[in-house]
């Protein structure tokens, strides 16, 4: 039980809230883990800017160590520099940095550290078309070995849904959710593995208090359990800023403060920095970061050692004498209003009691945050190769499996790709009616071959460019890339397919082409070729940029394949009426110059492309996942 004491201005008095949690969840069938501590010592990072030769500095030289067990807020003004830490620790960015990160102690390995991490952006992309328990079965049948039945994984997923406040909604669109349920939901698909890191830029984001409560108190659960939470937060009210066990906090880069919450407010007094009464501490180092207060940035920043974890020595830099700050162990000052809330925005006594945190064990057996040791490393979820514990043929068919299920439910892809093809096929076939018929109408002919490429070039190729980059962001960074991108490129075949035999069946008998299955096959085996072919050209360009220069990109890329196409030769100069010029078959092959036209040379050719731009946006992709970090 716990209790907070209200001020309540109106009737000039306290209030007595008490927070009585309800019974204790424990997530006891996730799978165990041991706790990880980060520390990270004289990290810069420096970008690049133009031609100058001196690049700008982001991060100067911070250094700090984020613990087990702790929920840590990356605090600071905007620009401060949060996010690009939070990317370094992350191992999001890589290039431009110096310094070291450890883990338990030991140099980090990048590799490894992500399998024992998690990652939750702003803007973390859920799995679209999907609902909150089938997302959670993608997510189960990924990140869980198949030691596991799928029983147990029903249970794993079961107990977070419940622990997270989502079972009600299971049957819900990940879409459908509100802006705190896909905060959930996202933290819920990453605990299915139990990471003992967890990563979180801005959690709070475009959530109302009561939402922003329930979230920092499930990140505090989560921390409680032994977890290592570490999140960005701009400026959390003061009832927010209580839950955070430790704080770090960036001004221009540099470590401005770092240690307990409650030892925020008595370590800026030292400086002569007094906190008002009833002012948010978490507002007032923001603005004391921001210079409100004079140019304290280098004094707080030395203070620290920069990031030397508080905790030690440290000289004040005002008047030469030693003052004593301890992060951990015995505390020199009384704890800054231990359980006195400074605003009373968001606090209801309604709204606290229904807010309670709930621990979520990362092991019943490692709880204790302090029995931290390097046999992490030793684990076999570490000694794995694979980032999950699922072979590349089980994610292949995994990635498979949901993409057909978004493309079977995705209007776009499915539903509108179909209304084109039988429209533009009719209205090709009534534009072209009868034409195989009609000897004089060789033109024509020509004509809707023309327009008949054209059409299944275009829809082919803009389809995968919008549809590849919608869903590729979504997965890429979860799945293994080969077994990723060999499911994406295999599953959109089929429906094309299809669509491609819809269109051509209608178009064939509209036109009166010759009513042969040779020819049939024949002219439908082309197409689809074509089809593919400019399916590959949108996935190279989906995978090697966005969509804006996509979607200007691929019409470009196209244009050789038309000029190419044998179609572009003049005929307007030939006086039709004088005579029939095209009586004999073989005049408009002479005149389009295909006499020797060998279609086997053709349909080798498309092959041979097709591959080549397949193996290009398979490049493509690995590139671009590689240059983001
Ligand atoms: N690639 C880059 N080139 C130039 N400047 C950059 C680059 N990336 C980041 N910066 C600069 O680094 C500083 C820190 O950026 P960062 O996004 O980490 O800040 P932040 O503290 O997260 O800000 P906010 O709270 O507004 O999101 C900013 O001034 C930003 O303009």
């Amino acid at each position: 039980m716990d209790s907070f004491i209200l001020n309540n201005n109106r009737k000039g008095g306290s209030v007595k809230v008490t927070i009585t949690p309800s019974q204790p969840k424990q997530l006891s069938h996730l799978p165990k883990r041991q706790p990880v501590d980060i520390g990270f010592s004289d990290l810069t990072y420096t970008v690049s800017e133009g031609r100058k030769k001196n690049g700008k500095q982001i991060l100067k030289s911070v250094s700090g160590r984020l613990r087990s067990g702790e929920l840590t807020a990356i605090m600071g003004p905007s620009g401060a520099g949060k996010s690009t830490l939070l990317n370094i620790l992350t191992g999001y960015k890589t290039s431009g940095m110096n310094g070291s990160i450890t883990i338990n102690g030991q140099e980090r390995n990048l590799s490894l550290f992500r399998k024992l991490s998690c990652y939750i952006m702003q803007d973390n992309q859920l799995h679209a078309n999907l609902t909150v328990a089938e997302a959670m079965r993608v997510a189960s049948n990924l990140k869980l070995g198949k030691d596991m039945s799928s029983k147990q994984k029903e249970e794993v997923v079961g107990e977070i849904l419940d622990t997270l406040g989502l079972h009600e909604h299971r049957n819900t669109m990940t879409s459908s959710l509100s802006g705190g349920q896909k905060k959930r939901l996202s933290i819920a698909l990453e605990l299915v593995n139990n990471p003992p890191i967890m990563f979180f830029d801005e959690p709070t984001s475009g959530l109302d208090s009561s939402s922003c409560f329930q979230c920092i108190s499930l990140l505090k659960s989560l921390a409680q359990g032994g977890r290592t939470i570490i999140c960005t937060i701009h400026q959390p009210s003061a009832r927010l800023f209580e839950m955070f066990d430790h704080l770090y906090t960036l001004a221009e880069g540099q470590c401005v403060y770092q240690g307990s919450t409650q030892q925020l407010v008595p370590f800026l007094s030292t400086l002569g920095l007094v906190c008002p009464s009833y002012h948010n501490p978490a507002s007032f180092v923001i603005e004391v970061s921001c210079g409100e207060y004079g140019d304290n940035i280098k004094k707080c920043s030395k203070l620290n050692g920069n990031g030397i974890l508080a905790g030690n020595e440290i000289s004040n830099p005002g008047d030469g004498d030693v003052i004593k700050f301890i992060d951990s162990g015995v505390n020199l000052y009384q704890p800054y209003a231990s359980k006195e809330l400074k605003d009373e925005s968001n606090g209801t006594a309604d709204g606290m009691s229904r807010n309670v945190v709930i621990p979520v064990d990362l092991t019943a057996s490692e709880k204790s945050p302090d029995n931290v040791t390097t046999a992490l490393l030793d684990t076999g979820f570490i000694a794995s190769p694979r980032h999950y514990p699922t072979s590349e043929i089980t994610q292949f068919w995994i990635v498979l499996k949901r993409t057909l299920l978004f493309s079977r439910r995705d209007w776009t892809l499915m539903y509108l790709r179909l209304f084109a093809h039988i429209l533009v096929g009719l209205l090709i076939g009534a534009l072209y009616y009868d034409i195989g018929n009609d000897g004089a109408k060789v033109l024509s002919n020509l004509g809707f071959l023309f327009f008949n490429m054209l059409f299944l070039m275009y829809t082919s190729m803009t389809i995968t460019i919008l549809s590849f980059i919608k869903r590729t962001y979504n997965l890429m960074q979860q799945f293994n890339i080969q077994s990723y991108y060999l499911a994406i490129t295999l599953s959109d075949i089929p429906f094309q397919a299809v669509f491609c035999v819809i269109y051509v069946s209608i178009v064939y008998f509209l036109t009166s082409q010759p009513p042969e299955l040779f020819r049939f096959s024949m002219f439908l085996g082309a197409c689809l070729l074509i089809s593919f072919v400019a399916q590959s050209v949108g996935l190279v360009v989906g995978a090697a940029m966005n969509v804006q220069n996509g979607v200007f990109l691929a019409p470009v890329m196209s244009v050789p394949f038309l000029l190419f196409s044998g179609f572009f030769v003049s005929f307007d100069a030939i006086p039709i009426y004088v005579y029939c010029h095209f009586k004999s078959p073989m005049t408009t092959l002479e005149e389009l110059d295909m006499v020797d036209a060998d279609i086997t040379l053709d349909i080798i050719a498309l092959i041979v492309i097709f591959f080549v731009l397949r193996i290009s946006a398979f490049v493509f992709l690995r590139w671009k996942l590689l240059s983001t970090r």
